[in-house]
């Protein structure tokens, strides 16, 4: 059974590397740079087809738009909607010591037929597939709620729904109601601080207010959480009451940009392959580990993944991760 992405706003991702710690003010000479293809979705497509499972990329952007040619030349398959405008571009600038800054275009703004073309496509590859997961943040002017709309969308086709969004759009689909609730929601621990109206010092500090914030997502509809904890790992609860932490092995991080979504296509690639939750949470964390330790927002193959050193463990609070990272 195949998987689908949603990428509302793409990206093509530029990678800046930086000689040292960056200088505002002053003129800095980089490294060659690299630009891939990016936009959460499409990272999650990228991380799935590397592991030869099939996948569909629903995203607006124009036939020639680089991104296209760059995802065809991976051998993706896509479902455009034409747009206007070239596809953002979101550019990553690196220092040595490992820091790493995004800045990140706004993107084109959706019509409303365009809407309407990438709800179709979405939901017209939906029915068959395993899941749809909508990814990444809205254009400027989108509904703020549309990923409501579209999980109500897809509903009747069986597919499950992942969503991996932010700030406002994430906030909307949670009080959307439990019909508009995903079976998967990936927080890491700044989107959770902003569902639970705190912040995220509390939340890393304080395993308790971290699971009593996830509680209140499954209270709110949602099935099943992965909350990542960047270095520390994550966490799975599943609305059948299973809470697994998992810490991932030792690594030298090289960019942690589009780590999250490399988890989410672990966590779904597991699920591909009738996982438990712990084989879930354990491929989430290892797909995500090895993506921070390669370069830019390349993704991971299959022996770049080394899921027997994640470590699973049952529960959270005592065994489990700090939270510190
Ligand atoms: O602006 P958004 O949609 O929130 O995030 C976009 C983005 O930062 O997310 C990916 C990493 O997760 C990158 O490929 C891309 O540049």
């Amino acid at each position: 059974m195949s998987i689908v992405t949603l990428t509302a706003n793409p990206s093509l991702d530029r990678t800046l590397s930086l000689p040292g710690p960056l200088e505002r003010g002053s003129v800095a000479r980089l490294a060659p740079s690299s630009t891939e293809p990016g936009g959460k979705g499409v990272n999650v497509s990228r991380a799935v087809a590397a592991a030869g499972a099939d996948v569909v990329s629903v995203l607006p952007a124009a036939d020639d738009d680089p991104i296209v040619r760059a995802l065809q030349q991976l051998g993706l398959r896509l479902a455009t909607a034409p747009i206007g405008q070239p596809v953002r571009t979101n550019y990553t600038l690196t220092e040595p010591d490992g820091t790493t800054t995004k800045l990140n275009e706004p993107g084109a703004p959706l019509d409303e037929a365009t809407r309407s073309a990438l709800a179709a496509a979405v939901a017209e590859h939906a029915a068959g597939a395993r899941w749809v997961a909508l990814c990444g943040s809205l254009p400027p002017g989108t509904p703020l709620d549309w990923y409501a709309d579209l999980v109500r969308a897809v509903r009747p086709t069986g597919a499950r729904i992942a969503v991996d969004t932010s700030e406002a759009p994430l906030l909307a689909l949670l009080a959307a109601g439990p019909d508009a609730a995903p079976d998967l929601l990936k927080p890491n621990t700044e989107e959770l601080a902003q569902l639970a109206g705190t912040t995220e010092a509390e939340v890393v500090a304080d395993p308790e207010a971290a699971l009593a914030a996830v509680a209140v997502l499954h209270e709110r509809g949602v099935r099943e959480v992965l909350l990542t904890l960047g270095a520390d790992g994550a966490l799975l609860s599943t609305a059948d009451g299973e809470l697994f932490s998992a810490r991932p092995p030792a690594i030298t991080v090289r960019s942690t940009v589009g780590a999250g979504d490399c988890s989410l296509a672990g966590y779904l690639l597991a699920d591909l392959d009738g996982g438990s939750a712990a084989d879930r949470l354990r491929s989430a964390v290892a797909y995500g580990a090895a993506s921070a330790s390669l370069p830019g927002s390349a993704v991971p193959t299959p022996a770049q993944v080394d899921g027997p050193a994640v470590r699973v463990t049952p529960g959270f609070a005592g065994s489990a991760p700090s939270l510190s990272h």
